[in-house]
């Protein structure tokens, strides 16, 4: 029997026999003895084989490589002060082994070293294929234990402290609102028909409430076939919630404490509390944003009204034409920033033509308030506009003024990627900070310009705010997301249980009654039979996770991720199937073979 794990023994141990099960992490002669890693998923301790105490087991340990599989039997001893090791939790111990057993060797080359101490930076693609070697890994494993702390953290958080129940809800089911492409699966009973993947369990939860269950949670699998992203992945893990009789204040309050109770669980940390709020509005126009890093300043200016009338033509006629001008102050921009960087060619003209903008242009802050900038600005603003946006951006000598004009939508995206640019190159982000911020009050529809209507900002089941109702097409949702660090990581809403509302929101979005009968039928019928007011929100539980691990990758929390390109490399799934099958479920007509592969 196991009577420790490797990451285990420590200066109290001493003396202690014990066995341990690992994988060899490293090893080395030292003049006769060996030394070696024993590694698990707990982490690693070091064993030393005599052979003049040992001498059966030197010969196994000899002939040992990296990643063979052991059974250690021995005792656990103190280090000489010289070999105390501070990097290894262990490290003020070493088992000496009695007994060495060889379980299993590997028979094949290794695609990477497995090793603790190498730093060696593998390929992604070849990490994924080896996705169990690279799971040995210590950040892997690290990572992947994180997580199940943190799913237990809500688990026992929700069931045993505040009474919420885990339902299952179908996998195989019609599509749900969130807005991303479905993945469907054919139905070889049902010919013709299909099943949707559920991108959220929204339409599941929402009918959990009108059956009186009260407080629902789920660790919900979502699918949604949408463009990839680091914080992306085509099926994802929610932390999906929905309650009965609370208002957005307690639904907001419950799942503070929730993150609270997850954050000083799994990492002992006091959270700061309750967490800022901040309106969907002041969000976007100071940070251009909906989910603003707000770890550092750089809070961008409106200028419209102060160059609405100005000379210089394109700032004019950008605000004539409904569109805004916006200003990114940035302190001490002038010396690290040159006009090289900011014109076409430049890193940071790049930047900004990526978010859709056409130019920057600019205002450098001298001595005395004096400017610099081209002809066209300079002798195109009057002394009192000139001095308006010297106030408004509180700028001082130094300052680089960076200016996006143009429609909201693109401004916005620029300067929100300007910001997030700036504070990398500037050093802005404190280490370790963790910044939680609601946003509320979002807008209920947005315009989607490719389709020429109104569409729900977060789906068409949200409860507009109730002093909106007189216009529903710029009413405020009672919605709410919740940002970490610039990351949204939850989402929810109050949701509609009357019917009217409901009706005159699928009006608004342009859905007639017959198509919304169509889709979300049985829901609606559902709400006839005494539905109680309710409202949930949905977490991204990969995303919460790698900020927790701080990882840039959601792959790096999830065991088997996809690729970018939505593979798995592990299975080399998505992959062809035999012609057969697709007969049966009635889509072989619909599939060209392609060579040999069916
Ligand atoms: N494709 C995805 N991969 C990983 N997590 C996701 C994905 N889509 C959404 N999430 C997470 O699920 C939460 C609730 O889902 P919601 O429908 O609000 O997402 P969303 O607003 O469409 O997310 P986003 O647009 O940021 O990808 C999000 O706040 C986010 O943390
Ligand atoms: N179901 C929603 C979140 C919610 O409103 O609870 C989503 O996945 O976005
Ligand atoms: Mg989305
Ligand atoms: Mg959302």
């Amino acid at each position: 029997m196991r009577t420790h794990y490797c990451g285990e023994p420590r200066k109290h141990h001493i003396g202690e026999n014990v066995i341990l099960y690992g994988w060899v992490d490293r090893h080395r002669d030292h003049g006769g003895v060996i030394f070696l890693d024993l590694r698990d998923r707990s982490g690693i301790v070091q064993v030393v084989s005599d052979p003049q105490r040992t001498p059966e087991s030197y010969q196994i340990a000899n002939s040992i490589r990296n990643e063979y599989v052991l059974k250690i039997t021995g005792r656990v001893t103190e280090r000489p002060a010289e070999s105390l090791n501070p990097r290894l939790v262990t490290g003020e111990v070493e088992v000496y082994a009695d007994h060495i057993e060889l379980l299993n060797s590997v028979s094949k080359n290794l695609p990477f070293q497995v090793s603790s101490g190498e730093t060696e930076n593998v390929r992604e693609d070849v990490r994924l294929k080896y996705r169990y070697l690279d799971l040995r890994r210590e950040r892997m494993a690290k990572n992947i234990q994180l997580r199940h702390q943190v799913v237990k953290a809500m688990r026992r958080y929700l069931e045993d402290q505040e009474g919420f129940i885990e339902i299952e809800t179908p996998v195989l089911t019609r599509s749900t609102p969130e807005g991303a492409r479905d993945y469907i699966l054919p139905s070889r009973v049902n010919e013709g028909q299909w099943f949707a993947l559920p991108q959220s369990p929204q339409l599941f939860k929402q009918i959990l409430m009108v059956s009186g269950m009260d407080r629902y949670y789920q660790i919900a699998r979502c699918f949604r076939d949408e463009d990839l992203r680091a914080d992306r992945q085509p099926e994802f893990t929610q932390l999906d919630m929905e309650m009965s009789f609370m208002s957005e204040e307690e639904i907001i309050q419950l799942n503070e404490k929730l993150v609270c109770h997850i954050f000083k669980t799994v990492q002992d940390i006091d959270l700061p509390h309750p967490f800022p709020r901040l309106r969907y509005q002041d969000a976007m126009n100071k940070y251009g944003t909906d989910k603003p890093d707000t770890r550092y300043g750089l809070e961008l200016v409106d200028v419209s009204d102060v160059v609405q009338d100005c000379g210089f033509k394109v700032f004019r006629d950008v605000v004539a034409g409904g569109g805004m001008v916006k200003i990114l102050p940035i302190p001490h921009g002038n010396d690290a920033i040159s006009n090289v960087r900011i014109k076409p060619g430049g890193d940071i003209f790049r930047e900004a033509a990526e978010a859709g903008a056409k130019g920057l242009a600019y205002i450098r802050v001298r001595e005395n308030g004096e400017i610099d900038t081209i002809g066209a600005i300079k002798d195109n603003l009057t002394g009192e506009q000139k001095q308006e946006i010297l106030t408004r951006t509180a700028a001082k000598e130094g300052h680089l003024l960076l200016f996006a004009a143009g429609d909201a939508f693109v401004v916005n995206k620029t300067l929100d990627r300007l910001r997030q640019f700036i504070a990398r190159e500037f050093n802005l982000i404190p280490p370790g900070k963790i910044n939680f911020l609601w946003i509320t009050e979002f807008p209920m529809f947005e315009w989607n310009a490719n389709e020429k209507r109104l569409e729900a900002l977060h789906h068409p089941f949200t409860a507009p705010h109730p002093d909106d109702l007189h216009d529903l097409k710029t009413a405020r949702a009672q919605a709410y997301d919740l940002v970490l660090n610039g990351f949204e990581v939850g989402g929810g809403s109050l949701r509609i249980y009357q019917r009217e509302i409901q009706a005159r929101v699928f009006e608004t979005i342009g859905l007639s009654s017959e198509e919304a009968r169509n889709k979300f039928g049985f829901l609606l019928e559902a709400f006839e039979y005494g539905t109680p007011p309710h409202g949930g929100i949905a977490y991204g539980v990969d995303r919460l996770v790698m900020l927790l691990a701080q990882e840039e990758s959601i792959r790096d929390v999830i065991a088997f991720p996809k690729t970018q390109q939505a593979r798995c490399l592990l299975t080399d799934a998505p992959a062809t199937v035999e012609l057969k099958q697709l007969k049966e479920l009635h889509v072989a007509s619909t599939v060209k073979p392609k060579e040999n592969s069916l």
